[in-house]
């Protein structure tokens, strides 16, 4: 499969939505209830969802949407000095499972460390979503630790792992 990352078209904002609208889209430990979608469209209206401390892209699989990946800025200590990108993904529950969120999110990590001057990208995934983890390592992630009970879904609390790349 060809994947590769674009910017965001107006088109994709109801796939967002659309797979954002229940467990089945989202994948069981991204599902926190419903969410409105308008700030991602007043976003979008305003930068094309490429600001200069968070963006989204739109995975394509052989010319399809497949789904998207996005980074924020986040800081281990002041901001000017210890900032880094923290990333997120979703793929549409059609292209799951066929190697397109490994490719993804290494191309992200590729073109983070290609236009922005960031020195580590982070990522945290429930301690559960094993395709993510495994996904994460073979994009080249390294883990890093379990995080405890820090993450509130679905009426209990959940471990997240943390995972980074450091610029090569
Ligand atoms: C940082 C975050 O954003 S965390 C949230 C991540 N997003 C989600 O959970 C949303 C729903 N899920 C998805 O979007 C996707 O399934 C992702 C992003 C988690 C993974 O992307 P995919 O394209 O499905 O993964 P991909 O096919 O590249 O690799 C998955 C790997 O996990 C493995 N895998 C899948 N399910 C399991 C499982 N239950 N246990 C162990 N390994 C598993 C697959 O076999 C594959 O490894 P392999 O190539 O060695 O066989």
């Amino acid at each position: 499969m060809e994947v590769s990352l674009r910017p965001v078209r107006m088109m994709d904002l109801d796939l967002f939505d659309r797979e954002r609208a229940n467990p089945e889209g989202t994948g069981e430990f991204q599902w926190f209830g419903h969410r409105p979608s308008h700030g991602l469209r007043r976003e979008f209206a305003e930068n094309g969802l490429l600001g200069h401390d968070s963006g989204r892209l739109t995975i394509e699989a052989d010319g399809q949407p497949a789904g998207y990946v996005t980074w924020w800025m986040n800081s281990w200590g002041p901001d000017a000095t210890s900032w880094c990108w923290t990333i997120g993904i979703c793929v549409f529950a059609d292209f799951r499972g066929k190697g397109a969120g490994t490719e993804a999110q290494r191309q992200l990590v590729a073109y983070l460390f290609a236009h922005t001057r960031a020195e580590r990208v982070q990522c945290f995934t429930d301690a559960g979503n094993f395709a993510e983890q495994r996904a994460l390592e073979k994009a080249g992630f390294t883990r890093e630790g379990t995080l405890r009970r820090a993450q509130w879904r679905g009426g209990r609390w959940h471990d997240q792992v943390l995972f980074s790349a450091v610029r090569p």
